[in-house]
C-alpha cells in the first residue's frame, strides 16, 4: 500500500498539530518522524516535551546536569542553536533542509560549464535516487512528484543551477516562504556578492 495523500494519520490520542500549529508527520508504524518535524514538535509527540516554551537555560542546565552524569563534555548556552536546542542533537526538518540545500546549489555551483552526455545522464540518476532515500519522506514525496512533472535541467551548470533554484521556490512557496530570486542563484552559490565580503 502506498503513502496515503495526506501522509499516515496520528495515532489515538497522540498529538495532530504542534505547537506552532504544523501537522505532526507520524510514520506507517504511528511513530513520529524526527527527520519530518521541527525538533520541538517531534518532542512534544514524543511527550518529551509540553506546549509550554521552553528555555534556553532550562536546557542548557539539562545538558550540563546530563552531561556531568553521564562524564562527557558540558553542552553550554554557547552550543545551543538558533531554536535553543544544542546543536549536536539529531537534524530535524529545518537542519536536514538546510544542510541538503547547501549540498545541492553547491553541487550545482561546481557542476560542468557545459556537461557531456555521460555526466548528464549521471546527475539524472542521481536526483532519481536522491527522491527516494531523503530522509524526510513527505519531503522526498514531494520531490519525487516535482522532478516528474518538471524534469531535471542539467546540459549546463547554469541551466542545472536555476533548475534547482526552481526546485527550491516550489518548496519555499509550500512552506510560506520568501521566494528566491533565480537570477541570483550563482552569487549566493558560486561567485559571491560582489561586496568582497565572501571573498
Ligand atoms: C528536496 C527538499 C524538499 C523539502 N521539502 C520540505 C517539505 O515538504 N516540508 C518541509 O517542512 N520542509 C521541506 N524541506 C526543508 C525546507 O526546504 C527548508 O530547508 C527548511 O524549512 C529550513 O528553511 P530555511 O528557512 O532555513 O532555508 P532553506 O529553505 O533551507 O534555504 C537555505 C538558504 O538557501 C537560500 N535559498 C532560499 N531559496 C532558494 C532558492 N530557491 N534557490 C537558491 N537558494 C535559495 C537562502 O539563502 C536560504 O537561507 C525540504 C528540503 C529539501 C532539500
Amino acid at each position: 500500500m502506498g503513502i496515503p495523500l495526506h501522509g499516515y494519520p496520528a495515532p489515538e490520542g497522540k498529538p495532530v498539530y504542534g505547537s506552532d500549529g504544523r501537522r505532526i508527520i507520524y510514520d506507517e508504524n504511528g511513530k513520529p518522524c524526527r527527520t519530518c518535524n521541527t525538533l520541538k514538535n517531534f518532542r512534544m509527540a514524543t511527550a518529551k516535551e509540553t506546549t509550554g516554551e521552553k528555555t534556553q537555560s532550562s536546557h542548557a542546565n539539562k545538558a550540563l546536569a546530563a552531561s556531568a552524569i553521564a562524564g562527557v563534555s558540558a553542552t553550554t548556552d554557547k552550543e545551543l542553536a538558533p531554536d535553543g536546542y544544542p546543536k549536536d542533537c539529531p537534524a530535524d526538518v529545518e537542519e536536514l533542509g538546510r544542510s541538503t540545500w547547501t549540498f545541492l546549489h553547491t553541487v550545482a555551483a561546481t557542476y560542468p560549464e557545459s556537461a557531456t552526455e555521460q555526466q548528464q545522464k549521471e546527475m539524472k540518476a542521481f536526483l532519481e535516487t536522491f527522491s527516494k532515500i531523503y530522509p524526510c519522506w513527505f519531503c522526498a514525496k514531494g520531490f519525487r512528484k516535482y522532478i516528474k512533472a518538471n524534469e531535471p535541467k542539467v546540459m549546463t551548470q547554469d541551466e542545472f543551477g536555476r533548475w534547482l533554484c526552481d526546485a527550491h521556490n516550489a518548496v519555499n512557496k509550500k512552506l510560506g516562504k520568501p521566494h528566491f530570486d533565480c537570477n541570483l542563484w550563482k552569487k549566493r552559490w558560486k561567485d559571491g556578492w560582489g561586496d568582497g565580503k565572501c571573498d
